[in-house]
């Protein structure tokens, strides 16, 4: 089986950038030694705004196609994207960076998490978070409110990180109960300490050609880094995003259109979603429905990434519960051409993306680059 995540030494063509009427020549340079030029490029997604001029840089030339690998019993099989693997590559890219910004100004990057009732999901995940803070030196806080909490008192949490210095990404853990508005406490949120991206502008921003937005949500930056690394080319395929979740789903669909897929939709709405998945490049699945997607809703050499983290009972765990993904991997795997295992796939990337962000937000505030 192949595995992409030991990132080899592949020759890729930089994307050519214009900036009034200057052109900058194309490079090439290796993957594993991106630079650019203040120091160490953690991610290899390319700004959006760069992705606008498509006619001035041609595709990007790695887009090598899956060989489908066979088995012992001459079935085909896809390549497995590790997703913990590359994740772990670009955590340790941050954790350089924190320490070189600690050593020249004094300062680290701070991210505050909001999170509201016992939810064990939610308890799980912040408390994950924060681990991968405390690995990479970035400081963390967080703020547990009850389950009965009244909006005004998330708001006051949130408005004291606004305005605390030591903080520079925010983050409120969701789902949360039904009687809290989560837009009002969006458009409350800090635009520049918006790590989750989640903000109305930042999502506009995503939306429209030409912008740039502060933040992209960690989840979707995590699909395309995923795809980008894996040398999966966006532009031109397309692309099936199942979910249109403000936080998943619909920043996704955005996110590919701005890479220059044909993107499609699918939610709880959509007449033949097995047809229209089947036509598709590339499947992002993102429905929080167990093994959704079966293995003939995918076109073979299909590029999948499963997004889905369900929780399935079985006694024989640790906890009594494994997570599987949306996609039914048994079947997926001998269809498609590459796709991320759950755990082990887009998990890890988000977590990865969140710190991203939150370096990103304190570089910004110190104007260290
Ligand atoms: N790995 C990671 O880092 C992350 C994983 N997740 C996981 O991803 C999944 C989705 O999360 P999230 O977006 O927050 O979930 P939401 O419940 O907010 O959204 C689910 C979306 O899927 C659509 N949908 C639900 N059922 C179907 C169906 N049968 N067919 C087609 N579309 C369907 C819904 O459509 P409609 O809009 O019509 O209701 C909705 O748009 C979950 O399993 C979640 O745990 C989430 C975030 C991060
Ligand atoms: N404001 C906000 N931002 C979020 O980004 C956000 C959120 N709320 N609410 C919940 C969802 C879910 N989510 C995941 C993050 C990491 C894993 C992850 O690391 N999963 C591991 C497994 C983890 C385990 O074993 O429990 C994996 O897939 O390998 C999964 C899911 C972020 N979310």
């Amino acid at each position: 089986m192949t595995m992409i995540g030991n990132l080899t030494r592949r020759t890729v063509v930089s994307w050519q950038k214009k900036a009034l009427g200057q052109r900058i020549p194309l490079t090439t340079m290796t993957q594993n030694t991106l630079k650019d030029d203040h120091g160490c490029q953690i991610l290899m997604s390319p700004s959006l705004v760069s992705l606008d001029l498509p006619d001035v840089w041609p595709p990007n030339s790695t887009d090598f196609r899956f060989r489908l690998a066979k088995t012992q019993s001459n079935e085909h099989i896809a390549a497995v994207i590790n997703g913990q693997l590359i994740a772990e590559e670009i955590r340790s890219r941050i954790a350089s960076e924190v320490r070189r910004m600690e050593e020249f100004i004094g300062k680290v990057p701070g991210l505050a998490v909001i999170v509201v009732g016992q939810r064990r999901d939610s308890q799980t995940y912040v408390r994950n978070k924060i681990i991968a803070c405390e690995e990479v030196g970035i400081m963390s806080k967080v703020t547990k409110l009850p389950d009965d909490c009244t909006e005004d008192e998330i708001l006051t949490a949130l408005s004291g990180f606004n305005v605390d210095p030591s903080v520079h990404g925010i983050l409120v853990q969701l789902p949360l109960p039904r009687h809290l508005d989560v837009g009002r406490i969006s458009d409350v949120l800090s635009l520049e300490k918006d790590v989750d991206g989640f903000h109305p502008l930042n999502i506009g921003n995503l939306a429209m050609r030409g912008r740039e937005p502060l933040f992209i949500p960690c989840t979707p930056k995590g699909c395309i880094e995923l795809l980008i690394r894996s040398g999966i080319e966006i532009m031109g395929k397309k692309a099936v995003v199942i979910g249109r979740s403000n936080i998943v789903g619909l920043p996704a669909s955005l996110l590919l259109q701005r890479h220059h897929a044909t993107v499609s939709a699918v939610h709880v709405f959509t007449k033949n979603p097995e047809h229209i998945t089947h036509d598709a490049d590339i499947v992002i699945a993102a429905a929080g429905v167990p093994n959704l997607v079966r293995g003939n809703w995918l076109k073979p050499g299909a590029v999948v990434v499963d997004v889905g983290t369900n929780p399935i009972e079985d006694p024989s765990c640790e906890h009594g519960y494994r997570l599987i993904g949306d996609v039914c991997y048994d079947e997926a795997v001998r269809v498609a051409s590459a796709i991320t295992p759950v755990p082990g796939g887009v998990g890890p990337m988000t977590i990865a993306m969140l710190l991203s962000n939150t370096l990103d937000a304190a570089k910004r505030a110190y104007n260290f680059t």
